[in-house]
């Protein structure tokens, strides 16, 4: 009983509706016409729930999803035309044949995105059907498909397929309740949220995408089978007609895209107008403009779908109390313990002569503009690092592409020994290399502990499908956040924090990655100054522990207090570097960047410092 009381109030709901659906043959069994209704409900629902695995979860909008009902149809019915075998028996593989056309198409596809993506599913569903038209030894063309009718006594009317149907649609429930649980669940919300940020903390937004549209095909596939023995003729027109995957679309949207229950409740309505504008509205023709009306309607007054909608509702009149933070004492009681915990899976940085970053001659190009410029950068463990400069003088486009958020255009990247430009972004996490941005990149709509955790250190299978947040992680998460004084701040929305905080939990967040070195794109930017002393006091803290920083910074106070060395770029290349104590009298930095603010009372005439790369001749001075 306690258990029960413990279960969130949506699921006890949807326990009770599907007892009462499980019941409705029973206590009704002469009523087939609300009973087909509720089929077709069903049927809707399967799909619904299971495109809103890549597009609600993953934000990746298919408009061809109907394809995958037609090709499940199609593989059971052929096979049971075939081997002389009922359709239903060989409904799962309807499931199978989505599910593996679904990677093929989906390795393709899903390098697109936005628009481009949703135009080439139309094309595809398009493509599939002219198939099934044209592939005549297959498919008997235009003709179509006629089954056998069921083998149960005309007395049981549709009451086994409805029962199919309720039980497809709770296993499809079930497996999107779970994906969403995992890390894998996680992944693709960061994935919608932000596909560059979720490829920067280790999530292979590759195969991600990929599993996620062939898990959204198998359902739909499968429920296509047994569909297909419901109908008992398939014919192309029929089974990829557009309008079946606009009715997916509209369903989803109307519930809430992306949640649980949303698909299944938007799937109901939109059952039931399709029904009623059947049955009223002048036959099938008149869906078309229905739907139509209805899909304006809903982006418009309710972008969110219902079941968003009425949660923000309720959150407005039931306001949750939020302790306010203290941030000063964060620090101060007794914060080595947690550092020791926290850093505790943090590896050791190595010996300090070899580099741990090495970058050789990289150059990048946007059309006419050199933003990085033939540049070398060296980053020996257990340092300190500052990258300085004038604006645009290219360190971001240098951070991004040592973290692979774009290509060079030629020269080379190493890491720890090994050369890393051609690998992908997520690859390079992994060997440990983590950054944060110049404007934070949360993932907005989960909470600061999802933040935290939604790093992943590799892209072992078993990682992919674990839970989203387990024990030692959970702690470990916690700790990184007591570490930044946020602790208490665990289950607010990301979105609610200030920007300084936000730059907190980012930091916490890469510190997940168990990271050897971290690219920080202006820490300071933005955060107030006592802020800022924690922060610089968490970096120090880190650096002790092993992590070494490479940081982006205009605050030059800072940077000379942190730092060592300090390196200064100007037009996409490093111009001098040295220690902050020379760098910050070195005349040509003072001439490409520091200013006359910082340039000594008598200043002689300008010339390298000891340390300074040769801005005329590019080369080295040691
Ligand atoms: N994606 C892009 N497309 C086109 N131009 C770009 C792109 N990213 C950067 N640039 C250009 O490259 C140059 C270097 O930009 P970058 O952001 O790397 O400079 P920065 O040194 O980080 O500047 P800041 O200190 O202001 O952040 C700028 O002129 C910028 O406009």
């Amino acid at each position: 009983m306690r258990r029960l009381r413990a279960l969130p109030r949506s699921h006890l709901v949807a326990g009770v509706c599907l007892l009462a659906l499980v019941l409705y043959p029973v206590v009704n069994p002469w009523k087939p016409y609300p009973q087909g209704v509720l089929l077709l409900g069903f049927l809707l629902a399967i799909q619904a729930s299971s495109w809103n695995i890549i597009s609600g979860y993953g934000g990746y909008t298919s408009l061809g999803h109907g394809m995958f009902l037609g090709l499940g149809s199609y593989t059971a019915g052929i096979l049971a035309l075939r081997w002389g075998v009922n359709p239903l028996w060989v409904a799962p593989l309807g499931g199978v044949t989505a599910l593996v056309i679904a990677v093929l198409i989906g390795s393709v596809v899903l390098r697109t995105r936005g628009h481009a993506f949703v135009i080439i599913t139309i094309a595809m569903l398009l493509a599939a059907q002219i198939l099934a038209s044209n592939f005549k030894s297959l498919t008997q063309g235009s003709d179509g498909i006629t089954l056998a009718l069921p083998f149960w006594g005309r007395d049981f009317q549709n009451i086994p397929f409805y029962y199919v149907f309720l039980g497809l649609l709770v296993l499809t429930v079930l497996f999107s309740a779970w994906l969403r649980r995992t890390k894998f669940g996680a992944g693709l919300v960061a994935i919608r949220e932000d596909e560059g940020k979720a490829a920067s903390i280790g999530v292979n937004t590759t195969r991600f995408k990929i599993v996620a549209y062939a898990a959204s095909a198998f359902m739909i596939g499968t429920a296509g089978g047994v569909y297909a023995y419901y109908l008992t003729f398939i014919n192309p027109v029929g089974s990829f007609a557009i309008l079946g995957s606009v009715t997916i679309v509209l369903a989803t949207l109307t519930g809430g895209r992306g949640t649980l229950y949303g698909p299944v409740i938007g799937a109901f309505i939109v059952n039931l107008v399709s029904e009623e504008s059947t049955v009223y509205g002048g036959g099938t023709q008149s869906r078309v403009l229905i739907f139509g009306v209805a899909l304006m309607l809903v982006v418009l007054f309710l972008p969110r779908g219902l079941l968003p909608t009425a949660e923000a509702w309720w959150r407005k009149r039931h306001p949750v109390e939020v302790e306010y933070t203290d941030q000063a004492g964060a620090l101060s009681g007794g914060p080595m313990k947690t550092y020791e915990r926290a850093l505790a899976a943090t590896p050791g940085t190595g010996d300090g002569d070899t580099p741990l970053l090495e970058v050789r001659g990289v150059s990048k190009r946007f059309g006419g503009l050199t933003a990085v410029d033939g540049a070398d950068l060296v980053v020996r463990p257990g340092t300190i690092t500052a990258l300085i400069g004038p604006n645009g003088s290219g360190k971001t486009t240098l951070f991004n592409l040592i973290t692979g958020g774009m290509s060079a255009d030629s020269g080379e990247i190493w890491f720890d020994g090994r050369r890393i430009d051609a690998m992908r972004p997520w690859s390079r996490g992994h060997l440990g290399l983590g950054r944060t941005y110049q404007v934070t990149r949360l993932f907005k709509e989960m909470t600061v502990q999802q933040n935290v955790v939604a790093p992943l250190p590799d892209s072992r299978w078993r990682t992919m499908f674990s839970d989203a947040v387990h024990g030692h992680e959970a702690d470990r998460a916690r700790d990184l956040l007591d570490i930044v004084g946020l602790g208490r701040m665990a289950d607010q929305p990301a979105g609610a924090l200030s920007y300084g905080q936000q730059k907190l939990v980012e930091l916490a967040q890469v510190m997940m990655l168990q990271p050897r070195l971290i690219l920080l794109d202006e820490p300071a930017g933005g955060v107030n100054p006592s802020l800022l002393g924690r922060l610089t006091e968490v970096i120090r803290e880190l650096n002790r522990g092993g992590v070494t920083f490479l940081i982006v910074e205009h605050n030059i106070p800072l940077v000379l207090e942190l730092c060592d060395p300090v390196v200064v770029f100007s037009r996409g290349a490093p111009i001098a570097e040295g220690p902050p104590a020379l760098i910050q009298q070195d005349p040509i930095v003072l001439d490409a960047y520091l200013g006359d603010d910082w340039r000594p009372a008598a200043e002689p005439a300008a010339q390298s410092s000891p340390g300074s790369r040769g801005a005329a001749t590019g080369e080295v001075v040691q």
